[in-house]
């Protein structure tokens, strides 16, 4: 008898990238790009390579790359959530021994930016670390889980946060504090609702215009998350970032549940009283660590129809 068994595998490429331009057909010089990094995983018939080192039915990770860049080649990359699901499909439809895969997109955000008070045709800035995401995962039984995602979008307000009445013990420290320095990387996540999107090829065949309910959710959520950053006067980070995932799923039913995953960066106010200067609370030094961080997922409630 052997002495171990493969619970559970995947395998594929990372880090897969291209840049894709798309060019106006009537002005070829009015384009727009692309920039995006793909991994592809894959599960299925391949314990053999593991436990007996039989190669025989791996797909190298090799192929699976030329295939990314293959598909980005000759379809329509634009957006990014149904390119995932044509990737996707390809494999399950080529390898019977598929049974399973996931694909992962992250797009840089390449803006258009003005010149003489108009967007340029084809110059573009790089809005930083802020990324858009989507992943999906779907089983050769068509049963699929698809996602998109605000990564890495940081943001701070100076005041307009408080927090008080927490749980206080013998190992309580903290100050309460009606206003406070607010900051966090946004991670905010949206699972689309597949019974209302249809089958994985039904999205690959929806027209662009069909596809533009994808960028409609994913600026909504990002204008939500600022408006609501903004405006509110924030009781915590958990009631700030639930109203948040609540207005995502008041704007579309095609969201399932949102979540928000932010880190709590803390900025800690340099006490100068030994110096006599106690006025004005204004400065502060960022703390690299430690942080706090908050993760929750909102759904919709099921109202009873009894
Ligand atoms: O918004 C916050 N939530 C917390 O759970 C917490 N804990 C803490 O020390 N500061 C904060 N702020």
């Amino acid at each position: 008898m052997a002495y171990s068994k493969l619970i559970t595998s995947k395998y594929g490429k990372d880090n897969v990238k291209f840049l894709k331009v798309k060019k106006d057909p009537q002005n070829p010089k009015i384009q727009n790009v692309i920039e995006a990094t793909v991994l592809v995983l894959l599960e299925g018939d391949f314990d053999k390579s593991y436990t007996e080192a039989n190669n025989s039915s791996i797909i190298p990770t090799d192929t699976v790359k030329n295939t990314i860049l293959i598909l980005a080649k000759t379809t329509n990359v634009w957006p990014i959530e149904r390119f995932a699901t044509k990737i996707a499909t390809h494999f399950i439809e080529k390898y019977s021994h598929v049974s399973g895969i996931t694909v992962q997109i992250n797009q840089e955000l390449w803006s258009k930016y003005n010149v003489n008070g108009e967007k340029h045709d084809h110059s573009f800035i790089h809005q930083g670390p802020e990324k858009k995401f989507t992943e999906l995962y779907l089983k050769r039984s068509g049963d699929y889980k698809l996602s998109s995602s605000i990564k890495n979008l940081t943001v701070l307000k100076s005041t307009g946060s408080q927090f008080h009445g927490y749980n206080v013990c013998d190992f309580t420290t903290l100050k309460p504090t009606t206003d406070r320095i607010l900051s966090t990387d946004v991670d905010a996540k949206w699972e689309f609702d597949s019974k209302k999107l249809g089958s994985i090829s039904n999205i690959f065949k929806l027209s662009d215009k069909e596809t533009n309910i994808f960028d409609l959710i994913y600026n909504k959520a990002r204008e939500i998350t600022l408006n609501i950053f903004a405006i509110e006067n924030s009781p915590s980070v958990q009631a700030t970032m639930y109203n948040m995932a609540t207005e995502i799923l008041k704007f579309s039913s095609y969201v399932d549940n949102v979540s928000y995953s932010l880190p709590n960066k803390h900025y800690i106010l340099f006490d100068l009283k030994w110096k006599g200067i106690n006025e004005n609370d204004d400065l502060f030094y960022p703390s690299p660590h430690p942080n706090g961080l908050i993760k929750c997922t909102v759904a919709r409630e099921i109202k009873s129809k009894i």
